[in-house]
């Protein structure tokens, strides 16, 4: 008997990278664990991606309980870790049910998530322009440390710890190149961060202009983290002591992000989402 063949496409949110998984009601992938994750996620026998985006109705999964969205965004990282919140790929989820017909984008859509449910707002039409993202609150904590090994040359910087729903160490460093190839997790205070942390290096690049590369937590170095240029852009206008309502623009490597803090003490974070292939996968 030949494997079964399953659905899956492919997206990126400014070059973080998904592959996504239609399985409206649970029932059509059978057993999403982390050894299918990775073996999904890896970029030569696999399709090849950050993380991986379950499509699946929130009434199907139980870590959907009580949300009042009819979407969950079952999100995991590469490594078949699970992580709170993903921004970049709640834009790719809302590209990709906004272009199936399953929401409608003249309408602002709640996604359901390990973090609770956000509300997407589509500035285009279903499969155009940008996507904002409401993030919620930030949660400032108390300031933290991390460190790179660089030619054996151990380098350390104050972080600032922002939750956005996942954890974050935010560093301002001199020049991106500082923080070296990033092959490994940037060392961190376990106490801090029991379950690991994403970190972001910043530089500025001009008055509310910052550019960032970041180490995720279950995923290596990727080229753009949504909730990373969150945390990124709340450490910086904490720094700047910046009005809020004010836009930042966040560089990545994969791309452009605009974050805001709004009065009412909401992050909202735009950018773009495309979906680039759809096929069937053994895996
Ligand atoms: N790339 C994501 C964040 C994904 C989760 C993260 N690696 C974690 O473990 O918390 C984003 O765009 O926010």
């Amino acid at each position: 008997m030949s494997a079964p063949d399953y659905p899956f496409l492919k997206g990126h949110g400014t070059e973080n990278d998904f592959v996504l998984l239609p399985d409206h009601d649970g029932a059509l992938h059978g057993d999403v664990d982390p050894e299918r994750v990775r073996a999904l996620c890896d970029r030569r026998a696999g399709i090849g991606g950050d993380g991986i985006l379950r499509v699946i109705r929130t009434a199907a999964i139980e870590a959907g309980n009580g949300q009042d969205a009819e979407w969950f965004m079952d999100y995991w990282n590469s490594d078949g870790s699970l992580s709170e919140m993903c921004g970049n790929g709640i834009r790719v989820f809302g590209r990709h049910l906004a272009l199936e017909g399953l929401v409608d984008p003249t309408q602002p859509v709640p996604v359901a998530t390990r973090d609770g449910v956000k509300a997407l707002t589509f500035a285009g039409g279903a499969a155009d322009g940008e996507i904002t993202v409401d993030m919620g609150a930030p949660r400032v904590l108390e300031d933290t440390k991390v460190g790179v090994s660089v030619d054996g040359d151990d380098r350390s910087w104050p972080a600032v710890h922002v939750d956005m729903g996942n954890p974050h160490a935010v560093a301002f460093i001199d020049d991106l190149t500082e923080a070296g190839p990033l092959l490994v997790a940037p060392t961190h205070d376990p106490a801090v961060y029991p379950h690991g942390v994403n970190v972001e290096f910043v530089v500025r690049r001009g008055a509310r202009h910052v550019a960032m590369r970041v180490h995720e937590r279950g995923s290596g170095e990727t080229r753009s983290c949504g909730t990373g240029a969150c945390a990124v852009m709340v450490a910086a206008a904490l720094a700047d002591d910046a009005p809020r309502d004010t836009d930042y623009r966040v560089d990545l490597p994969g791309g452009t992000l605009t974050i805001r803090w709004t009065h009412d003490d909401r992050i909202l974070m735009s950018g773009p989402a495309v979906i680039v292939a759809n096929g069937t996968t053994r895996l």
